[in-house]
């Protein structure tokens, strides 16, 4: 049986700020990110399985997806918990706003190496990520790659 990627598209709005960024991304501000997931494997050829020909129902794909970071991103703001902004980010938690500290620079590259970690784990054995997209603007985005890593 061929292996085939099949991919599923998420959409989600977060807040950041590149702490010590040498332009105007050092501000809080926020994107409308665009995630693309493409994971690989053999469609099921069990013509008796619920699932037959899929290599992953889209729905569970997505449950995964949505679990892990979509509802976890989403109208959320991220700060790197190792610089100052965490007392902007503490501030802002008192004052009941949605805010993730994380351990890294919140740039594209970084979130997508950690969306790449979440969603790793959460995929049945049969099934590989292959590849992720994270469109951060219209023009910008960083991919991480299982075949790169
Ligand atoms: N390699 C990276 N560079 C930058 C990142 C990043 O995550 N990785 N992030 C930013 C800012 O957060 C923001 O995304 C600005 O990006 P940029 O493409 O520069 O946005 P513009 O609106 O200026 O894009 P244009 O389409 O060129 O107007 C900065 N750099
Ligand atoms: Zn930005």
């Amino acid at each position: 049986m061929s292996n085939i990627r099949i991919t599923k598209q998420f959409s989600f709005e977060t807040g950041h700020a590149l702490y010590g960024y040498d332009g105007k991304c050092k501000n809080v501000h926020g994107h409308s990110y665009r995630l693309d997931v493409t994971v690989i494997g053999t469609p099921i050829s069990d013509n008796t399985n619920v699932k037959f020909g899929m290599v992953i129902d889209f729905g569970d794909l997505k449950k995964i997806v949505k679990a892990e970071i979509v509802d976890v991103f989403d109208h959320a703001t991220v700060f790197n918990k190792n610089t100052p902004h965490v007392e902007l980010a503490k501030e802002l938690q008192d004052r009941g706003h949605n805010v993730l500290l994380v351990d890294y620079q919140p740039t594209s590259e970084m979130m997508v190496i950690d969306f790449a970690e979440k969603i790793k784990r959460h995929l049945p054995s049969n099934i590989k990520l292959h590849s992720l997209k994270l469109q951060e603007t219209a023009t910008s985005y960083a991919e991480w790659f299982a075949s790169d890593n």
